[in-house]
């Protein structure tokens, strides 16, 4: 059996690819101007179709997102059976089909995959889709079903739905009647999963104040409200800004998880309001950071960091309570992680740490080698992940005390409240809303944990990010030659100073970080980073003025 190259011929000639433009599989999947990406859209509909015979016919995910960029942007990436990212050996395979230059090359290019993994091409190909509100959306989901079309593939389509919640629906999809059943492949299975799951958490507690939520004008604004419906509890009272998703140029601008994160001040649209509480997500929903003003007018953010630590200090103390023996809760981080946080992780709690590469698939397969791994990126994009050994540990306890039981009760509560497939903003959010309510914090509670060493992150643009080569976890440049020389010997004159220089995988930019004891050096120290970087490296355009 061989494809018919005919068809996807006549199809994919409907969907050109741009001579000029070679596309590329990066962090998150493929991502750029929105309307260049027609055949690779296109394209990424065939590959989905022969991954899902690679697996048995299983259920692939195709999500057009471009998250938290810009809305002209767009984006679109493969989901693997149990809702994780795609397996790292097929991007390879992406980036070939996207850049064939002709129809005749892309038939070859997919037959060769075929071949190399030796696909058995009569199963019948099955495919769940969605994207989110980006006015590129329907030109590229066209494409996507002409690619669907063109392999005679099993489509389902989510229509307008987050980036997590699509995840959730492929993981559904794929274990429905079995024994590791994740829950309905729909909008309201998933809202009462989640939603049920808070409410066995919460009840017969105190009800918190009112949360704010900036929903970035973007997919969340409509979802977090239908999941609000379907709680309707006053333990989940939110009131949603920036839900605007019908008037352009809005999506993600001065709004959104990343812009909170970015410039450390709250979004358009939200004053505040001393002791009142607030979150952003950000454009598809998958990373969630809070924050709130305090009497002074001083601006406080709990990011990814502040949330993994106050998840898996809740979670380690539930598994003390529990009394199991050997379940170890273990914290991965990026190299972006406050250099305060990962010092609270292992000299106050005493859990163990490591670091993993930028993006959130690195973070998701260390984390799924710990008994319970809590991964987030600073940014505020993660989840929990209960490996098998701790379910096990988990189902073989028999609870001597009311204490213990109830302990062992709410972690089987906690994992059907997270979204283990994938970081998902609105489970993230139900999971912090459990743990406050259940200590009775405020949010100013929550931040005394530790306080955060004071960081800067900054791009600077270069004629050519290849040729920058990271290790150690992208912590230490082996290229360009004699730059990583120049960044260790600007750090050591900064108490508490840390810093590193990483090509971007989604944008074209270099990120520089820097930390240090105190604001001033850690911004000298930043500048002076990313001036070497620019100077050394390729600079490209004017040389910004604050770079030292
Ligand atoms: C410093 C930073 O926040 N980098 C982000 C950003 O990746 P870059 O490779 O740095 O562009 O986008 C990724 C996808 O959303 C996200 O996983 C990652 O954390
Ligand atoms: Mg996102």
């Amino acid at each position: 059996m061989s494809f018919d190259a005919e068809k996807i011929i006549e199809y994919s000639n409907k969907n050109p690819k741009p001579a000029s433009t070679t596309f590329a599989y990066g962090t998150a999947g493929f991502r750029t101007v929105g309307d260049t990406l027609g055949s690779t859209v296109f394209r990424c509909g065939l590959l989905a179709a022969l991954r899902s015979q690679s697996k048995n016919g299983q259920v692939i995910g195709v999500m057009i997102t471009a998250s938290h960029n810009h809305e002209r942007d767009n984006g679109v990436k493969l989901v693997d059976p149990m809702g994780e990212m795609l397996q790292q050996s097929w991007e390879a395979y992406c980036t070939d089909v996207a850049n064939a230059q002709t129809s005749e090359e892309l038939v070859e290019t997919l037959s060769h995959i075929a071949q190399e993994e030796r696909i058995d091409l009569t199963i019948k190909p099955r495919v769940a889709y969605a994207r989110d509100t980006r006015p590129s959306g329907p030109m590229l989901q066209a494409a996507l079903e002409d690619g669907l079309a063109a392999l005679d593939v099993e489509a389902s389509n989510f229509g307008i739905v987050t980036t997590p919640q699509l995840h959730y629906f492929v993981r559904c999809l794929n274990t429905q009647g079995t024994a590791a059943s994740y829950g309905e492949p729909t909008e309201a299975g998933y809202n009462a999963k989640y939603g049920q799951a808070f409410l066995r958490l919460v009840s017969g507690r105190e009800t918190p104040s009112k949360l704010f939520i900036d929903a970035a004008n973007g997919v969340g604004a409509p979802q977090v409200l239908k999941l609000a419906q379907a709680i309707n509890s006053p333990y989940f009272d939110i009131e949603v800004r920036n839900s605007d998703t019908q008037t352009l140029g809005k999506l993600n601008i001065g709004c959104g998880a990343d812009h909170v994160k970015s410039n450390q001040r709250p979004p358009a649209g939200v004053s505040l309001v001393p002791g009142s509480r607030y979150c952003s997500f950000d454009g598809d929903a998958d990373r969630l950071v809070y924050y709130y003003g305090d009497e002074h007018g001083a601006f406080h953010l709990l990011d990814g960091d502040k949330i993994s630590t106050l998840v898996a200090t809740y979670l380690r103390d539930l598994v003390a309570t529990a009394g199991i023996e050997d379940l170890q809760v273990g914290v991965v981080q990026t190299a972006y992680a406050n250099g305060n946080s990962t010092s609270y992780i292992k000299d106050t709690l005493k859990l163990p740490t490591v670091f993993a590469k930028t993006g959130v698939k690195h973070l998701h397969h260390e984390a799924e080698k710990m008994n319970i791994g809590v991964y987030f990126e600073a940014n505020g994009h993660g989840t929990v992940l209960f490996n098998p050994s701790a379910v096990a540990k988990l189902r073989a306890v028999v609870p001597e005390t009311p204490a213990q039981a109830d302990a062992v009760e709410r972690l089987w509560a906690l994992r059907d409240l997270i979204n283990e497939s994938v970081g998902d903003a609105m489970s993230d959010m139900l999971l912090v809303e459990t743990i406050l309510i259940c200590k009775g914090w405020t949010l100013a509670q929550w931040n005394e944990a530790y306080t955060d060493l004071p960081s800067r992150l900054l791009k600077v643009v270069v004629n050519d990010r290849t040729i920058f080569k990271t290790t150690n976890a992208e912590q230490t440049l082996t290229a360009p030659h004699g730059l990583q020389d120049i960044v260790d010997s600007l750090v050591a004159k900064f108490p508490r100073g840390r810093s590193f220089v990483r090509p971007s995988g989604t944008e074209d930019a270099v990120r520089v970080y820097a930390e240090a004891a105190t604001r001033r050096d850690c911004d000298q120290l930043a500048y002076a980073v990313a001036g070497a970087v620019f100077d050394k490296a390729g600079g490209r355009g004017e040389r910004p003025a604050e770079f030292l």
